[in-house]
């Protein structure tokens, strides 16, 4: 993540840089607005100490101008502070805006559990972290600015060396302050660092809490823990303790106990040498005991200021990512024929995870992946979505390259089923809706029945008005096959299946498999298979080894053919003679049904 500079953090509050702006100008003039009353102060004194008959109307002139300063200060930092709470307001919901256009525009493959997480932090904490940064920093910052040079413009004026005295103990607290902030970013990062270890230690031990208590070693899941929080305090200990003994003695440089003496006994002096009159000193004395307080407000707020800035940080890696490319004048898909020509991808620049890939998908029939783990299947199913951007050839489904659909059009032409089934929170009938809003509830029960989840929702206590995670809980293979009537509902030519593994259950496997073969017809089908014995009657088995398609054909000729694939239909069977027709019994034979289904519904 990047730390934001000056000129990031101005883009990013660029839309309420104006509010903000006359926020800090009615923030300035209201701290010039609280000298008023220090100053009046010593001039009443001037005024009662003068010779002669007491100037009535100049105690009444200087205890209105008092009370109008007051508040003036007052009514402008409270201006101040209204003005930037309602940049940070439209900040905040422009931000919001923004980020949601952004997840709209990015691609689909950008999305993973840790950018999932970042959204999550950006939505609900570093919003509201940017709080201090909008609606107060810059109004404090320049009440730290204005009112020192307001208040030391006037000692100047009374006389230029009681000027020196109002700041002469301000160097002792500035440079012991500046010693005990060298490395503070390195000092903060390496406490960040021990601090993540803490959280690392925390989400370890809750999320396997099962398996440590099974297996028996709570005691060393609590260890780790242990060590983890006892390194974290014993850095923050040792870098803290010396700093606030530092602390203590320096804020006392900027006391008003101290200050006063300093100026009530540096005024004698000037009053002797018969520089300054006697009242002077009583100002300058008021003036440099106000002084102080706004440097402390700052530093009181740095906390809050870092906090903001790590946020306005994170904000923006997200406003930054990348969008995924749209053509400028898109063309519309004819049909479902999906057509890989010599493609190539990789997640990272040097290391390729698909190389020359040329591969053709016909409506009609369905294709399926197979290949050793971490060959590249899903990434290549994953391709036609947009998920990713080839990185060289070309991809194309109806006719056009992929790049050249609109994303909403191709979004309509391409479903996709995945293992990692996402059901929203919403009622039954909306999630199996998301891809057809409007469609009728009849069109909902016929997408359901075919996907062989109908009797299940009808379980339910409010059938398809059942709330998911409220009174629908769903297992594995059900949520799979919610998906499935989402996927036949929405309609598309051209169909992802990411096949289950997690759901090894023989029953909900088998309904899994007929449902799939319902969505099968008529379509353009590609699927990733995990199980060999489900596919064995498809139209076409793409062999991927390494990024490289190594066979294609159907089963039988695949497993006549001797090559990877009949070494991995017999460690997947068992069977002795890699050639035979028949798929093994059981389960596989089961399972098998599904696809042959298909194949067959589709003949
Ligand atoms: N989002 C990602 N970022 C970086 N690398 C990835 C990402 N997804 C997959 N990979 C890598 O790409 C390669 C191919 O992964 P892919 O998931 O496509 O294989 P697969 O054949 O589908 O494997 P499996 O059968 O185990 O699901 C692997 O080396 C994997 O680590």
């Amino acid at each position: 993540m990047t730390m934001p500079g000056t000129a990031e953090l101005a883009r990013l509050r660029h839309p309420v840089r104006r509010l903000i702006g006359v926020g800090v100008c009615l923030g300035g003039l209201g701290a010039l607005g609280t000298l008023v009353p220090f100053i009046g102060l010593a001039e009443l004194g001037r005024i009662l100490l003068a010779g002669g008959p007491v100037d009535s109307l100049g105690i009444v002139a200087v205890v209105a101008a008092v009370i109008l300063g007051l508040i003036l200060s007052w009514v402008l930092t409270g201006a101040a502070l209204w003005v930037t709470h309602i940049a940070d307001h439209r900040l905040q919901a422009t931000l919001r805006r923004a980020l949601v256009r952004k997840l709209g525009r990015v691609p689909l493959g950008w999305y993973s559990d840790k950018t999932s997480g970042l959204i999550r932090k950006a939505v609900q904490g570093d919003l509201k972290d940017l709080h201090h940064l909008v609606a107060h920093h810059d109004v404090d910052l320049a009440a730290a600015i204005v009112l020192p040079i307001g208040g030391l413009a006037y000692v100047i004026w009374l006389d230029w060396r009681l000027g020196l005295l109002a700041v002469a103990t301000l160097p002792v607290y500035l440079i012991a302050y500046a010693w005990m902030m060298r490395g503070f970013a390195d000092k903060m990062t390496e406490l960040d660092t021990t601090f993540a270890r803490v959280n690392a230690a925390i989400v370890e031990f809750v999320q396997g809490i099962a398996v440590v208590k099974a297996f028996g070693r709570v005691g060393k899941a609590h260890e780790g823990y242990r060590q983890a929080v006892t390194a974290f305090s014993d850095r923050y200990t040792a870098w803290v303790r010396p700093l606030l003994r530092l602390e203590a003695l320096t804020s006392m440089a900027v006391s008003a106990p101290v200050i006063l003496l300093v100026s009530l006994s540096g005024g004698a002096w000037f009053i002797s040498r018969g520089w300054v009159a006697p009242i002077d000193v009583l100002a300058e004395a008021l003036v440099a005991v106000v002084l102080p307080q706004t440097l402390l407000t700052l530093t009181q707020g740095l906390t809050a200021h870092r906090k903001a800035v790590a946020a306005a940080g994170r904000i923006l890696d997200l406003l930054d990512a990348q969008d995924l490319p749209v053509a400028d004048r898109p063309r519309r898909p004819e049909g479902g024929t999906v057509s890989f020509d010599h493609v190539s991808f990789g997640y990272a620049a040097d290391r390729p995870v698909l190389r020359d890939v040329t591969l053709t998908c016909r409506p009609g029939t369905v294709t399926a992946l197979v290949g050793p783990s971490g060959a590249g299947k899903s990434t290549l199913a994953k391709l036609v979505p947009r998920f990713h951007d080839v990185t060289a050839g070309s991809l194309r489904v109806g006719g056009v390259d992929v790049r050249e659909i609109a994303p909403d059009v191709l979004y309509r032409h391409v479903g996709f089923v995945l293992q990692d089934v996402q059901l929203l929170h919403g009622t039954v009938a909306d999630n199996i809706r998301l891809g057809r809003p409007d469609a009728s509830f009849d069109a909902v029960v016929a997408a359901a029945r075919a996907a062989r989840i109908h009797d299940r929702v009808m379980a339910l206590p409010r059938q398809y008005d059942s709330v998911l995670d409220e009174d629908a809980v769903f297992s594995g293979g059900e949520a799979q096959r919610i998906s499935i009537a989402r996927a036949l509902l929405a309609d598309t030519p051209v169909l992802i299946l990411d096949e289950a593994t997690a759901h090894a259950d023989p029953d909900s496997e088998a309904r899994v498999q007929e449902a799939l073969s319902t969505v099968a017809r008529g379509r353009t089908v590609l699927v990733i298979a995990h199980r060999l014995a489900t596919i064995t009657a498809v139209d076409q088995i793409v062999v991927v080894d390494d990024g490289r398609v190594s066979e294609v054909g159907t089963h039988d000729h695949l497993v006549r053919a001797g090559g990877l694939y009949a070494r991995l239909w017999k460690e997947a069977t068992g069977e002795a003679e890699p050639w035979g027709r028949e798929p093994p019994a059981g389960s596989a034979r089961r399972a098998a049904a599904g696809f042959q289904g298909a194949a067959e519904v589709m003949r």
